[in-house]
């Protein structure tokens, strides 16, 4: 008998978007699972999940209330097969306020580094956009995002605003978010259960008054994703603003202080697959902000991650 036949199998069934099983139900995923005894199973969101099955545990990205429902009739049925992860804790990193709400409650000690989420608030009426602005002390540039981050495109259209003219163009409801100079890099970090990654990108360049003078910066510059742009289209040294930036030269935070912010940050969660973005206070070497949290990330840009993922699966199943 073989070694693969001899082990027990574990069957994981997934459910996710048909963009999210091309980017990472990989067949290097699917093999390496599959060698240690983890077969990977589509679950069919179109279909009764309890009619589907049998699994060992149930993975899933979709955000969907119908599925949300199914997964709490499957759960009833089912109270021994853990589902990665609740829904309900899922949905607060479907708004941009709640999601950073977590980052003003973790406990632990960072040592000589602080963590914080920039400050920000919420806008839904065009006409207090200046109001809030003073409320909350914040200068230009300040950075809108959506409310919501829900995974449409929509969701991921910021804007860089510098100037009044730029606030009041702005739709409502709107975050708006102070912008905080920090070197043009930013610390992604991957957490998968108790495992813990953090990974550099490119980010926004640092503004200061002179520059936005220099560059005639006005108004509202819209972005979208740009942390997730390759080398097709665009320059890694070129800073997208006129400036050179190396990323290789970029210290990271250390792997004791990424593994601790991980594991404060997935306790108070209580979710298992997240990442989350960090970037480093340019005036304050040990003062991180997280920016941005998001639930199931694009892990295959994880280094190892076929074996940090069957890992995960393998120490929830064998619990
Ligand atoms: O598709 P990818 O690999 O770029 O992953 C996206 C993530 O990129 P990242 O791993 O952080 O570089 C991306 O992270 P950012 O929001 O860009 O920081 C999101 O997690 C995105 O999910 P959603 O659109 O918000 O539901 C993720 O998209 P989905 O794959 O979940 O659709
Ligand atoms: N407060 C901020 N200060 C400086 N740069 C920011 C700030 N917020 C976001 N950014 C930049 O904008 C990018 C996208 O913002 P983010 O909140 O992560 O949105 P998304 O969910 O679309 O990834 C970040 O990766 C970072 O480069
Ligand atoms: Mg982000
Ligand atoms: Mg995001």
């Amino acid at each position: 008998m073989s070694d693969q036949s001899k082990t027990k199998r574990h069957r994981i069934g997934y459910a996710l978007s048909p963009k999210k099983i091309k980017t990472f139900i990989l067949p290097s995923l699917l093999t390496h699972a599959s060698q240690r005894g983890v077969d990977l199973a589509p679950i069919d969101p179109e279909k009764p999940l309890l009619e589907q099955g049998p699994y060992d545990c149930v993975v899933h990205k979709l955000y969907d209330p119908d599925w949300t429902h199914q997964l709490q009739q499957f759960a009833a049925k089912n109270p021994n097969v853990p589902v990665i992860d609740s829904p309900e804790p899922i949905s607060k990193l479907h708004d941009r306020v709640s999601m950073l709400e977590v980052v003003t409650r973790l406990n632990a000690d960072f040592e000589d580094d602080k963590v914080e989420a920039p400050k920000q608030i919420l806008v839904t009426d065009s006409e207090t956009l200046w109001n809030a602005m003073e409320t909350m002390e914040l200068g230009f540039p300040v950075i809108a995002k959506p409310l919501e981050a829900n995974g449409s495109a929509n969701s991921h259209q910021l804007c860089l605003v510098f100037d009044e003219e730029g606030l009041r163009s702005l739709p409502t409801p709107t975050v708006l978010q102070g912008f905080v100079n920090h070197g043009g890099v930013v610390f992604k970090v991957y957490v998968v259960g108790s495992h813990a990654r953090c990974v550099k990108r490119k980010s926004l360049p640092d503004f200061t008054e002179e520059t936005i003078k220099m560059k005639s910066l006005k108004g509202c510059l819209s972005f979208s994703q740009i942390s997730n742009m390759n080398s097709s289209n665009y320059n890694e040294n070129d800073d997208g603003f006129g400036g050179e930036l190396d990323l290789e030269k970029v210290e990271m935070p250390s792997e004791s202080f990424v593994s601790k912010v991980a594991e404060a940050m997935r306790k108070e969660l209580g979710l298992n697959l997240i990442n989350f973005d960090m970037i480093r206070d340019a005036k304050d070497g040990n003062r991180y902000l997280v920016i941005d949290i998001n639930y199931f990330p694009g892990y295959a840009k994880m280094p190892s991650f076929e074996s940090v993922l069957t890992d995960f699966l393998l120490s929830v199943v064998e619990k």
